[in-house]
This record gives structure tokens, C-alpha cells and sequence, in this order.
């Protein structure tokens, strides 16, 4: 295109650009205004109330933000595929921009259209191969919110950039700085089916380090509550990711992109209902996280039942009421059949029991007992007395601590499943004396969970992500699988990067703990984060991993990387951060944990100014412990003494892999130690 042309054409296009900014900043005085006069629109309180609040989130919904263009790209569709109908004034019918939320005009016209729109998906899917109906794409450059480029892929002639697209290669490559950003301007189309995958359909994707599984994950949900708007208000979207520090580098992804509601939770915490206090041995963790651990509770539980021992006679005031045992004994027997959680089960026989009592009573006088005479009755101590007997109540908490205090009863329970010496791993050495005084473990979590999942139904979430999935025990998967039994779920994960002791060493145990045996499992391949040259030094760690993975092609061909041996650790790290933030971008030092408090106090001492994860400061250093660094990445990453991470743990090379592939731009190893044998071989 003439470059004259081109001017043209970019006037026209920022021209589009100040009529959409215009009109949003309509859109959302309208929404204030509203939000304003709520309460005398409303009819009462309550009513004004919940106006009040959805008023609200519109108007935060509708701000915006100048640095984030408002579309990203435009489509010129073919006259097939026009839908409007207007006629067609050569211009603009058929041509729509895309962008992070639908803008429209004082009279509902579409100026912006949401990327998740329908029309949309042309964008990211449409190929000279199949045009979807599509004559132009372009997909616009942007600077700080002001448009400065743009460039056209004429579908209609065959054109198609795929990866060499500038726009996408400029924005992998742009430095990061802060929490991490959203993709829509640039979801490839291998992404993109993954992200429209429909609701009902539960989907496992596994992928080397930086080909944007975390990314999929956050769009799908954006677009999963863009499709489903009520039906998921009501039962959610959940995004689990591994720690804090993690949930809180992903947490603007979904408000940048319109949805400020997702709730966000490390596993632990979706399943905590008890404080955390005590640690385990090792070994007890492994035994608490193993699958068998489900049955051993699942007998101890249903061991508690009792045959009925005699018969119940029941007084009412005026009457006495009696309940054979042979009766009683058909009871317990078919409720036992019925395989209700154990709590519905109890009151299940209560209300036959009491249901019994009151057939007795309408033979004798011909009427039905009152509700309140029905409600003494099962309470009538005779009644209770039986169900403690038979069916006795007990909590999660009581069921895991009596496992965890008796070696008989866990004998018993475990009689068969469990080894002798995992059974004694298990029994506490110092038994509390109350379950109140307790001190429950992270491990304890995973069997309070499966207790309380043993004895009431858990609420279905309608669509869960699980990030680093592959660090979640067959314990934690059944925990998602007690909450999304008429929900689905996007596993998210790399077994390359599996550093839990119960890792997964394949998608499929992991799928059928879930409950989800049928999902299918999707590979990710091209990588965006890592550099080649970094890539090309991590995968000399895959062969030792012992997991069957794609390897990834990285689509940066830029990047540099260092190693080097060097005397004084802490001196070389400092002078490696000085050098590293001369670029520009995020710098971040990782290290073994116990590493971390030294090279922190040099890094200090020598007026570097550094940060820790909980306290993000965008112009320092971020000081990393390597058992925290899973899912972050920095532009320079320093990676001091791999051999300290690789020994601090027993799968310390799978560690080591998620360390050495946070890098965007350069990565430098430090050491003092020979570097594993593997790295250098
Ligand atoms: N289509 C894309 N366009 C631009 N950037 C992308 C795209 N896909 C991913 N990225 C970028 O690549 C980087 C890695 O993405 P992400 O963190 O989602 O990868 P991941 O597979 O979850 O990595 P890890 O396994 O290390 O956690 C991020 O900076 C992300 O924004």
C-alpha cells in the first residue's frame, strides 16, 4: 500500500477510534446516571439495592482504560457473510472492529464488537486455507493506547501471516512489567479452539512451559460467563491455581478483559475448612494424598453402621408406639442400599422411622398427626437413641481424627488397602486429646474434604480451571470432583514441570479422578515466553524427567543466554541483577529457598533495590524462592546455583525445569557447584 494510503487509512482508522472512545464514555455516563437515579426507580430497598449493585458493575464494567486500545482488529467480510442490513454503502457495511467489549452508538449500533462475539471468531480462526468468509483481516499496532500501525492479511487473495505476523512477534517480545496481560489481540488459532470450547465439554491440555495454557485458561472462562451469563451467576466459574503469589500475577487478567466476579483459590484453600497448624513427614503426605485413603474412609465410615438390637417403643403423651426390630432392621438395610451420602442417610431413616410411628397413630384414630407431633416425634429419645445406635451421627472432622488416633479402628479400616508401615505412618505420635485441639495438616485437608464428601453432597460449580494441574494428588482431584459432578472442568498443565511428590505422570489417572475419563487430552506446542537458545538448554533436562511430553517449539528466535561458573555466588548475582536492569523488562533472581534470605541480603547490602513476592514493586527485583517460581516469568531471569535446587528436594530436576523456563528475553545460570550432569551432557 502507498504509504500515502496508508496515512489515509490510519487517519481513518484513529478517527474510528476517538468516535468509539466517545461513545463508551457515553455508554458509561448513561450507566451512572442510571446508577444515580437508582433508587427512585426502584420500588423498595431490596429492590433498589440489587439495581444498585448491577448498576454499579456496569458502570465499572464500561471504564476505560486509556493505555489498552479499545479494538485490536477489524474484519472485512464478504458479501456472504454481510449481516447487516443495510445496503451496502462500499464502506463500512460488512466490516466490524474487535476489541475487548462490545461499543456501541447513541442509536445501538455496533461501533466495537467483543472478541468473544460470535462474528468474531472469523478473527482468530479464518486462514487462507478456509477464509471463514473473510476478505481482509487486519490486526492493528498500538502505543500506549494510541494506534500507530496496522497490518492486513487479504484472506480473499490467499495472503496469510500465521506466526510471522509483526504484530504478534511485537507483542511477544514487548518487556513485561507487572502482573500478567491478556492475549485477545493475539490468541492463535490452536488456542482459540480451546478457549470456545463449549461449556459442556471438559478439556485436558498439556503444554512445555510458555505455550499459554494459564492464558487459555483465563479466556475460556471470560468466555465461557460471555455465553453463559446466568446460568453461571449462579454456579460460578472457579480458576485453582497453585499458590498466592500465583493467583496474584494472574489476577488482572480477567477484570482487564470485562469480568470482575471470578472467584480465584489455591486448592488448599477451596478445601480448607479447618485451620492449618501441624506439617507431615513425608512419607504420612504421600499415604494422606493417595487415592486408597478414599476407601480406607469410606469403611471406616460405613463401619460405624449397627443392626437395631431390639425393638423401639415410643410414648407421645397419650399413646405408646412400637417398632419391630425385624421393621427396623429392613430399614436401616434398604436406606443402606440406597447409597445416600451418610448424613442424608441418617435422616432418611429418621423420617421413615418417624414416618412408621405416624401410619400407627392414623389407623388407630383415623387422622394425621400434626407436623409438630411428627417433629417430637423424631426427636422422642427412643427414636434418637436408635439412630445413634444404628446410623450415628458424626462429622468429618471426628471421622479423620479417630482414623488418625486409633491404630484398631484404622486397622480395620484399612485392613488389606494400606501396608502395615503405612498404616503406622498415618497414626499421629502424639495423639491430641479433643478434636478441637487437633493440629491438622495441609495433607489432613485432602481427608477432611473426603470425609465431609462421604457425608453430604458438595455444590456443583458450573466450569473449573486447574492450573499446574499436574501437581494435583488423586486426592485433590477428587475434591474437584465432588464439586463439579454436573459441572466441567479445563486442566491445565505440563507433567514436564510435576515437582509434588504424587505428580502425574499421565493425564489419564489424573482424568479419572476428576470424574472426567472421556475429556480429551490437547497438546500446546508453540511456545511464546521461552527464547530458543533457553528452550534448547531446559529440554536437556527432559530426557531425566522420565514423563512422556511434546516438546515445544519456541517462536522466539531472540533471547540470549548465559552460564557461568563463578567464585562468590552472592558478588556474581548482584553484579548479573546490576547488569540485567541496565534492559529493559522484569528482572527476577530465582533460588533454592534457603539461598534466598543470603542472596536477598547482599542484593540489599549492595543498594540493589529488590522485592519479594508478596509485595510486587514493578521497577525491583523480584527475589524468587524456586518452589514459588512455577507460572511466573520475568524478561531477565537470573538462576543462581542449580544444583542447590535440584538437591532440595526429590524431584528437584523437575524443579529445576520450571526455574530455567521463566526467562522471556535472557536467562543466566550462576554457579559455584558442578551443574547437574544431566545440563552439561
Ligand atoms: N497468543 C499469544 N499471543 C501473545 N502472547 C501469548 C500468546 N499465548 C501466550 N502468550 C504469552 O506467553 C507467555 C506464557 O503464557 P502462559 O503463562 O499462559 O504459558 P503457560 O503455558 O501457562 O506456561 P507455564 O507452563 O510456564 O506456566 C505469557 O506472557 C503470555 O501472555
Amino acid at each position: 500500500m502507498p504509504s500515502t494510503e496508508l496515512d489515509v487509512q490510519l487517519d481513518h482508522e484513529r478517527a474510528h477510534l476517538a468516535t468509539s472512545r466517545a461513545a463508551l464514555h457515553a455508554m458509561r455516563l448513561r450507566a451512572e446516571q442510571l446508577y444515580a437515579s437508582g433508587a427512585s426507580i426502584a420500588g423498595d430497598p431490596f429492590a433498589a439495592e440489587t439495581l444498585g449493585i448491577a448498576l454499579a458493575k456496569r458502570v465499572a464494567e464500561l471504564a476505560d482504560d486509556p493505555s489498552t486500545p479499545l479494538f485490536f482488529g477489524r474484519l472485512d467480510l464478504g458479501p456472504e457473510k454481510r449481516l447487516d442490513p443495510v445496503p451496502d454503502d462500499g464502506a463500512t457495511a460488512g466490516r466490524f472492529h474487535i476489541g475487548r467489549r462490545h461499543v456501541t452508538d447513541a442509536l445501538g449500533e455496533p461501533l466495537v464488537l467483543d472478541w468473544r462475539a460470535p462474528v468474531s471468531r472469523a478473527f482468530y480462526r479464518a486462514s487462507a486455507r478456509d477464509p471463514q468468509g473473510v476478505r481482509v483481516r487486519r490486526r492493528f499496532g498500538f502505543a500506549g493506547g494510541e494506534l500507530t500501525s496496522f497490518e492486513d492479511e487479504r484472506l480473499d487473495r490467499g495472503e496469510e501471516l500465521g506466526t510471522t505476523s509483526r504484530i504478534l512477534i511485537e507483542e511477544i517480545e514487548r518487556p513485561r512489567v507487572g502482573p500478567m496481560r491478556d492475549i485477545v489481540a493475539t490468541i492463535q488459532p490452536e488456542q482459540d479452539e480451546l478457549v470456545r470450547a463449549d461449556l459442556d465439554t471438559s478439556i485436558c491440555v498439556q503444554g512445555a512451559p510458555g505455550t499459554g495454557k494459564t492464558a487459555v485458561g483465563l479466556h475460556r472462562a471470560a468466555y465461557l460467563l460471555y455465553l453463559h451469563r446466568e446460568r453461571l451467576r449462579k454456579s460460578g466459574v472457579l480458576i485453582v491455581g497453585p499458590n498466592q503469589a500465583f493467583l496474584g500475577y494472574i489476577a488482572a487478567v480477567l477484570p482487564a478483559l470485562g469480568e470482575l466476579e471470578v472467584k480465584q483459590s489455591t486448592i488448599d484453600d477451596l478445601i480448607a475448612r479447618v485451620p492449618v497448624r501441624g506439617t507431615d513427614p513425608v512419607a504420612t503426605e504421600g499415604v494422606k494424598h493417595d487415592p486408597r485413603m478414599a476407601t480406607v474412609l469410606h469403611r471406616a465410615l460405613w463401619a460405624r453402621l449397627a443392626r437395631p438390637a431390639g425393638p423401639i417403643q415410643v410414648s407421645d403423651g397419650a399413646y405408646r408406639w412400637r417398632i419391630d426390630e425385624g421393621v427396623l432392621r429392613r430399614l436401616v438395610d434398604d436406606v443402606r442400599r440406597e447409597d445416600l451420602p451418610y448424613t442424608l442417610g441418617r435422616e432418611r431413616i429418621r423420617a421413615r422411622t418417624v414416618a412408621l410411628l405416624q401410619r400407627q397413630a392414623e389407623s388407630r384414630s383415623g387422622e394425621s398427626p400434626p407436623e409438630s407431633w411428627q417433629r417430637r416425634m423424631g426427636k422422642a429419645r427412643p427414636v434418637v437413641e436408635f439412630l445413634d445406635a444404628c446410623w450415628p451421627a458424626v462429622t468429618p472432622e471426628a471421622l479423620v481424627f479417630e482414623l488418625l488416633t486409633d491404630p484398631q479402628l484404622l486397622g480395620r479400616a484399612a485392613d488389606g488397602v494400606l501396608t502395615a508401615e503405612e498404616q503406622a505412618v498415618l497414626v499421629w505420635p502424639k495423639p491430641p486429646r479433643t478434636v478441637r485441639s487437633a493440629k491438622w495438616s495441609t495433607a489432613d485437608l485432602v481427608l477432611l474434604d473426603e470425609a465431609a464428601g462421604l457425608l453430604e453432597r458438595q455444590p456443583s460449580v458450573s466450569h473449573i480451571v486447574l492450573d499446574e494441574a499436574q501437581d494435583l494428588s488423586p486426592m485433590h482431584c477428587r475434591a474437584i470432583a465432588r464439586r463439579t459432578t454436573h459441572g466441567s472442568i479445563t486442566l491445565l498443565g505440563d507433567l514436564a514441570q510435576g515437582t509434588a511428590p504424587w505428580a502425574a505422570a499421565d493425564w489419564t489417572e489424573s482424568l479419572r479422578h476428576l470424574g472426567k475419563p472421556d475429556a480429551a487430552v490437547i497438546p500446546l506446542t508453540t511456545g511464546f515466553r521461552v527464547p530458543e537458545a533457553v528452550v534448547a538448554l531446559a529440554n536437556r533436562l527432559l530426557p531425566a524427567l522420565e514423563v512422556d511430553v511434546p516438546p515445544a517449539v519456541s517462536l522466539r528466535h531472540d533471547g540470549e543466554l548465559a552460564v557461568r561458573a563463578v567464585g562468590d555466588l552472592a558478588a556474581a548475582v548482584v553484579d548479573e541483577v546490576r547488569a540485567a536492569s541496565a534492559y529493559p523488562g522484569s528482572v527476577g533472581l530465582i533460588a533454592a529457598d534457603r539461598q534466598i534470605p543470603a542472596l536477598r541480603a547482599a542484593l540489599d547490602a549492595a543498594g540493589v533495590r529488590t522485592a519479594g513476592l508478596a509485595d510486587p514493586d514493578d521497577g525491583a527485583v523480584t527475589v524468587v524462592p524456586a518452589t514459588l517460581a512455577k507460572g511466573l516469568e520475568y524478561d531477565h531471569v537470573v538462576v543462581a546455583e542449580p544444583a542447590a535446587i535440584v538437591a532440595a528436594e526429590p524431584r528437584g530436576l523437575h524443579r529445576l525445569y520450571v526455574c530455567l523456563t521463566r526467562a522471556v528475553s535472557r536467562l543466566s545460570v550462576l554457579h559455584t557447584e558442578p551443574l547437574p550432569a544431566v545440563l552439561t551432557s
